[in-house]
Protein backbone atom coordinates (compact mmCIF):
# COMPACT_ATOMS: atom_id res chain seq x y z
CA UNK A 1 0.00 0.00 0.00
CA UNK A 2 1.41 3.56 -0.95
CA UNK A 3 1.84 6.24 1.60
CA UNK A 4 -1.56 7.98 0.46
CA UNK A 5 -3.78 5.20 0.61
CA UNK A 6 -2.36 4.17 4.13
CA UNK A 7 -2.95 7.70 5.70
CA UNK A 8 -6.76 7.73 3.99
CA UNK A 9 -6.86 4.34 5.57
CA UNK A 10 -5.66 5.71 9.15
CA UNK A 11 -8.04 8.86 8.34
CA UNK A 12 -11.22 6.11 7.71
CA UNK A 13 -10.07 4.55 11.18
CA UNK A 14 -10.21 7.93 13.06
CA UNK A 15 -13.32 9.02 11.32
CA UNK A 16 -15.31 5.75 12.79
CA UNK A 17 -13.58 5.37 15.64
CA UNK A 18 -16.87 6.25 18.01
CA UNK A 19 -18.02 2.86 16.48
CA UNK A 20 -16.00 1.28 19.29
CA UNK A 21 -17.55 3.08 22.01
CA UNK A 22 -21.40 2.77 21.00
CA UNK A 23 -20.37 -1.31 20.34
CA UNK A 24 -19.04 -0.77 24.05
CA UNK A 25 -22.32 0.47 25.01
CA UNK A 26 -24.25 -1.60 22.87
CA UNK A 27 -22.50 -5.01 24.70
CA UNK A 28 -23.36 -3.06 28.31
CA UNK A 29 -26.91 -2.64 27.47
CA UNK A 30 -27.80 -6.00 26.62
CA UNK A 31 -25.69 -7.40 28.64
CA UNK A 32 -23.78 -9.53 26.43
CA UNK A 33 -20.89 -10.04 28.84
CA UNK A 34 -23.10 -11.44 31.93
CA UNK A 35 -24.81 -13.75 29.48
CA UNK A 36 -21.46 -15.51 28.62
CA UNK A 37 -19.92 -15.28 31.73
CA UNK A 38 -23.05 -16.99 32.95
CA UNK A 39 -22.07 -19.95 31.05
CA UNK A 40 -19.62 -22.75 31.57
CA UNK A 41 -17.82 -22.42 28.08
CA UNK A 42 -17.85 -20.29 24.79
CA UNK A 43 -21.67 -19.90 23.65
CA UNK A 44 -22.76 -19.42 19.63
CA UNK A 45 -24.03 -16.04 18.47
CA UNK A 46 -27.44 -17.76 18.79
CA UNK A 47 -27.56 -18.55 22.27
CA UNK A 48 -26.43 -14.94 22.83
CA UNK A 49 -29.25 -14.17 20.59
CA UNK A 50 -32.03 -16.07 22.15
CA UNK A 51 -30.66 -14.72 25.89
CA UNK A 52 -30.97 -10.92 24.62
CA UNK A 53 -34.50 -11.30 24.00
CA UNK A 54 -35.49 -13.72 26.70
CA UNK A 55 -33.86 -10.77 29.05
CA UNK A 56 -35.80 -8.07 27.56
CA UNK A 57 -38.72 -9.80 27.58
CA UNK A 58 -38.21 -10.29 31.17
CA UNK A 59 -39.41 -13.91 30.96
CA UNK A 60 -38.06 -16.79 30.51
CA UNK A 61 -40.96 -18.50 29.53
CA UNK A 62 -41.20 -16.05 25.89
CA UNK A 63 -40.08 -17.50 22.94
CA UNK A 64 -36.63 -16.90 21.99
CA UNK A 65 -36.02 -17.24 18.56
CA UNK A 66 -33.75 -14.63 17.29
CA UNK A 67 -34.89 -13.25 13.44
CA UNK A 68 -32.43 -12.70 10.71
CA UNK A 69 -31.74 -9.14 11.46
CA UNK A 70 -30.79 -9.57 14.90
CA UNK A 71 -28.29 -12.45 14.34
CA UNK A 72 -27.26 -10.17 11.48
CA UNK A 73 -26.59 -7.01 13.76
CA UNK A 74 -25.30 -8.92 16.41
CA UNK A 75 -22.26 -10.08 14.48
CA UNK A 76 -21.63 -7.16 13.51
CA UNK A 77 -21.05 -6.47 17.39
CA UNK A 78 -19.50 -9.46 18.39
CA UNK A 79 -17.12 -9.05 15.71
CA UNK A 80 -15.98 -5.21 16.56
CA UNK A 81 -15.84 -6.22 20.02
CA UNK A 82 -13.49 -9.30 19.62
CA UNK A 83 -11.29 -7.03 17.40
CA UNK A 84 -10.84 -5.13 20.29
CA UNK A 85 -10.01 -8.47 22.48
CA UNK A 86 -13.15 -8.18 24.67
CA UNK A 87 -14.18 -11.51 24.11
CA UNK A 88 -13.10 -14.25 22.32
CA UNK A 89 -14.19 -16.22 19.06
CA UNK A 90 -13.65 -19.54 18.07
CA UNK A 91 -14.98 -21.93 15.31
CA UNK A 92 -15.42 -25.57 16.84
CA UNK A 93 -17.72 -28.52 15.70
CA UNK A 94 -21.75 -28.91 16.95
CA UNK A 95 -22.42 -32.09 17.51
CA UNK A 96 -25.88 -31.74 17.60
CA UNK A 97 -26.16 -30.56 14.00
CA UNK A 98 -22.95 -31.67 12.65
CA UNK A 99 -21.96 -28.26 11.47
CA UNK A 100 -19.12 -25.58 12.55
CA UNK A 101 -19.98 -22.86 14.42
CA UNK A 102 -18.40 -19.77 15.75
CA UNK A 103 -18.31 -19.74 19.68
CA UNK A 104 -17.77 -16.17 21.42
CA UNK A 105 -16.22 -16.73 24.87
CA UNK A 106 -14.72 -14.39 27.57
CA UNK A 107 -11.36 -12.21 28.05
CA UNK A 108 -9.62 -10.72 31.20
CA UNK A 109 -11.23 -7.34 30.06
CA UNK A 110 -14.87 -8.64 29.61
CA UNK A 111 -15.55 -9.08 33.17
CA UNK A 112 -15.21 -5.28 33.58
CA UNK A 113 -18.72 -4.84 31.38
CA UNK A 114 -20.22 -7.03 33.86
CA UNK A 115 -23.60 -5.59 34.95
CA UNK A 116 -24.30 -8.40 37.69
CA UNK A 117 -21.18 -7.93 39.79
CA UNK A 118 -18.75 -5.51 41.03
CA UNK A 119 -16.15 -4.06 40.43
CA UNK A 120 -17.24 -3.35 36.99
CA UNK A 121 -16.79 -0.18 34.66
CA UNK A 122 -20.57 -0.88 32.93
CA UNK A 123 -21.75 2.27 34.83
CA UNK A 124 -19.18 4.38 33.71
CA UNK A 125 -19.70 2.98 30.09
CA UNK A 126 -23.40 3.94 29.97
CA UNK A 127 -22.67 7.42 31.26
CA UNK A 128 -19.77 8.54 29.13
CA UNK A 129 -21.88 7.24 26.07
CA UNK A 130 -25.18 8.46 26.66
CA UNK A 131 -26.21 10.73 24.44
CA UNK A 132 -26.75 13.70 26.89
CA UNK A 133 -22.73 13.43 27.62
CA UNK A 134 -21.88 12.73 24.22
CA UNK A 135 -23.34 16.02 22.76
CA UNK A 136 -20.78 18.33 24.18
CA UNK A 137 -17.74 16.76 22.22
CA UNK A 138 -19.87 18.06 19.43
CA UNK A 139 -19.04 21.87 20.32
CA UNK A 140 -14.98 21.62 20.30
CA UNK A 141 -14.57 24.21 17.72
CA UNK A 142 -17.46 26.39 18.41
CA UNK A 143 -15.49 26.70 21.89
CA UNK A 144 -12.31 27.39 20.08
CA UNK A 145 -14.04 30.32 17.75
CA UNK A 146 -16.37 31.57 20.14
CA UNK A 147 -14.58 35.21 21.04
CA UNK A 148 -17.27 36.42 23.39
CA UNK A 149 -17.82 35.14 26.66
CA UNK A 150 -16.80 31.79 28.48
CA UNK A 151 -19.66 29.15 27.70
CA UNK A 152 -18.07 25.50 28.02
CA UNK A 153 -18.67 22.55 25.54
CA UNK A 154 -21.58 21.30 28.18
CA UNK A 155 -23.50 24.59 28.64
CA UNK A 156 -22.75 24.96 24.26
CA UNK A 157 -24.64 21.92 23.85
CA UNK A 158 -27.38 21.89 26.82
CA UNK A 159 -27.54 25.99 27.78
CA UNK A 160 -26.71 24.95 30.95
CA UNK A 161 -23.62 23.23 33.32
CA UNK A 162 -24.14 19.31 33.89
CA UNK A 163 -24.87 19.68 37.54
CA UNK A 164 -27.67 22.19 36.47
CA UNK A 165 -29.02 19.86 33.64
CA UNK A 166 -28.83 16.92 36.69
CA UNK A 167 -31.19 18.63 39.14
CA UNK A 168 -33.83 18.61 36.44
CA UNK A 169 -32.96 15.37 34.31
CA UNK A 170 -33.64 12.21 36.80
CA UNK A 171 -31.90 10.43 34.04
CA UNK A 172 -28.68 12.03 33.94
CA UNK A 173 -28.85 12.72 37.64
CA UNK A 174 -29.06 8.62 38.03
CA UNK A 175 -26.71 7.61 35.20
CA UNK A 176 -23.86 10.17 36.55
CA UNK A 177 -23.76 9.37 40.31
CA UNK A 178 -24.15 5.44 39.50
CA UNK A 179 -21.28 6.40 37.38
CA UNK A 180 -19.31 8.22 39.90
CA UNK A 181 -19.60 5.74 42.03
CA UNK A 182 -18.84 3.04 40.07
CA UNK A 183 -15.12 4.69 39.55
CA UNK A 184 -15.17 5.75 43.50
CA UNK A 185 -15.01 2.00 43.78
CA UNK A 186 -12.42 1.78 42.37
CA UNK A 187 -10.35 4.94 43.48
CA UNK A 188 -11.17 4.63 46.67
CA UNK A 189 -9.52 0.62 46.78
CA UNK A 190 -6.41 1.91 45.65
CA UNK A 191 -6.52 5.21 48.19
CA UNK A 192 -7.20 3.04 51.14
CA UNK A 193 -4.66 0.82 51.37
CA UNK A 194 -2.05 3.21 50.71
CA UNK A 195 -2.96 6.60 52.47
CA UNK A 196 -3.16 6.18 56.89
CA UNK A 197 -4.42 9.25 57.24
CA UNK A 198 -8.07 8.45 58.48
CA UNK A 199 -7.25 7.11 61.90
CA UNK A 200 -6.23 10.43 63.08
CA UNK A 201 -10.05 11.98 62.53
CA UNK A 202 -13.30 11.85 64.50
CA UNK A 203 -15.95 13.31 61.61
CA UNK A 204 -14.91 13.78 58.22
CA UNK A 205 -16.81 15.52 55.36
CA UNK A 206 -16.67 14.40 51.90
CA UNK A 207 -17.73 18.07 49.65
CA UNK A 208 -19.40 16.78 46.29
CA UNK A 209 -19.44 13.49 47.70
CA UNK A 210 -22.03 12.14 45.39
CA UNK A 211 -24.06 9.41 46.81
CA UNK A 212 -21.63 8.88 49.27
CA UNK A 213 -19.82 5.51 48.38
CA UNK A 214 -16.62 7.11 48.86
CA UNK A 215 -17.20 8.15 52.35
CA UNK A 216 -19.06 4.60 53.24
CA UNK A 217 -16.21 2.89 52.20
CA UNK A 218 -14.01 5.26 54.74
CA UNK A 219 -16.47 4.89 57.38
CA UNK A 220 -16.02 0.99 56.54
CA UNK A 221 -12.87 0.74 57.18
CA UNK A 222 -12.48 3.35 60.26
CA UNK A 223 -16.21 3.33 61.87
CA UNK A 224 -14.73 5.45 64.92
CA UNK A 225 -15.28 8.14 62.00
CA UNK A 226 -18.53 10.28 61.85
CA UNK A 227 -19.59 10.76 58.05
CA UNK A 228 -21.06 13.55 56.54
CA UNK A 229 -21.59 13.43 52.98
CA UNK A 230 -22.38 16.61 51.56
CA UNK A 231 -23.64 17.42 47.96
CA UNK A 232 -26.27 19.19 45.96
CA UNK A 233 -30.05 18.46 47.39
CA UNK A 234 -30.88 16.57 43.62
CA UNK A 235 -28.17 14.15 44.76
CA UNK A 236 -28.45 13.54 48.17
CA UNK A 237 -32.22 12.33 47.84
CA UNK A 238 -31.16 9.75 45.92
CA UNK A 239 -28.25 8.62 48.14
CA UNK A 240 -29.00 5.27 49.89
CA UNK A 241 -28.67 4.90 53.79
CA UNK A 242 -25.42 3.68 54.84
CA UNK A 243 -24.65 3.48 58.48
CA UNK A 244 -22.11 6.18 60.49
CA UNK A 245 -22.86 8.27 57.07
CA UNK A 246 -25.42 11.06 57.64
CA UNK A 247 -26.28 13.01 54.13
CA UNK A 248 -26.52 16.63 54.19
CA UNK A 249 -27.68 18.58 51.37
CA UNK A 250 -26.13 22.04 49.98
CA UNK A 251 -24.39 24.26 48.35
CA UNK A 252 -20.75 24.33 48.76
CA UNK A 253 -19.87 27.93 47.42
CA UNK A 254 -22.51 28.86 50.29
CA UNK A 255 -21.05 26.52 53.39
CA UNK A 256 -19.92 22.97 54.09
CA UNK A 257 -20.80 21.54 57.08
CA UNK A 258 -18.17 21.34 59.60
CA UNK A 259 -16.30 18.00 60.81
CA UNK A 260 -12.07 17.15 61.50
CA UNK A 261 -11.14 17.06 57.99
CA UNK A 262 -12.37 17.84 54.50
CA UNK A 263 -12.17 15.25 51.49
CA UNK A 264 -13.09 16.36 48.26
CA UNK A 265 -11.71 14.12 45.32
CA UNK A 266 -12.41 14.81 41.37
CA UNK A 267 -12.29 18.01 39.94
CA UNK A 268 -15.52 20.13 40.43
CA UNK A 269 -14.15 23.21 40.05
CA UNK A 270 -15.26 23.91 36.34
C1 LIG B 1 -17.31 14.83 39.53
S1 LIG B 1 -18.50 14.48 40.75
C2 LIG B 1 -17.52 13.65 41.98
C3 LIG B 1 -18.33 12.78 42.89
C4 LIG B 1 -17.48 12.04 43.95
N1 LIG B 1 -16.74 12.95 44.79
C5 LIG B 1 -16.51 11.08 43.30
O1 LIG B 1 -15.31 11.33 43.31
O2 LIG B 1 -16.97 10.07 42.74
C6 LIG B 1 -18.72 16.09 41.47
C7 LIG B 1 -19.78 16.13 42.55
O3 LIG B 1 -19.85 17.47 43.06
C8 LIG B 1 -21.19 17.81 43.27
N2 LIG B 1 -21.32 19.28 43.24
C9 LIG B 1 -21.21 20.09 42.16
N3 LIG B 1 -21.41 21.37 42.52
C10 LIG B 1 -21.66 21.37 43.85
C11 LIG B 1 -21.96 22.39 44.80
N4 LIG B 1 -22.05 23.67 44.43
N5 LIG B 1 -22.16 22.03 46.09
C12 LIG B 1 -22.09 20.74 46.48
N6 LIG B 1 -21.81 19.72 45.62
C13 LIG B 1 -21.60 20.02 44.32
C14 LIG B 1 -21.92 17.12 42.11
O4 LIG B 1 -23.31 16.98 42.36
C15 LIG B 1 -21.18 15.79 42.04
O5 LIG B 1 -21.77 14.80 42.84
Amino acid sequence: MDALSRDQAEIFEHMFSFVDSMALKCAVELRIADIIHSQDCPISLTQIASKIITNSHNSPMISSSPDNNTMLYLNRIMTSLVRKKIFTAQYDHDQNNNQTVLYYGVTSKSRWLLRDSKPSLAPLILMENHPIQMAPWHYFSHIIKDQEGSATAYEKAHGCGIFELASVNGELNKIFNDGMACLGEMVMGAILPAYDVFGCMGSLVDVGGGIGGDLAEIVKSHPHIKGINFDLPHVTATAPESNGVTHVAGNMFESVPSADAIFIKVRILL
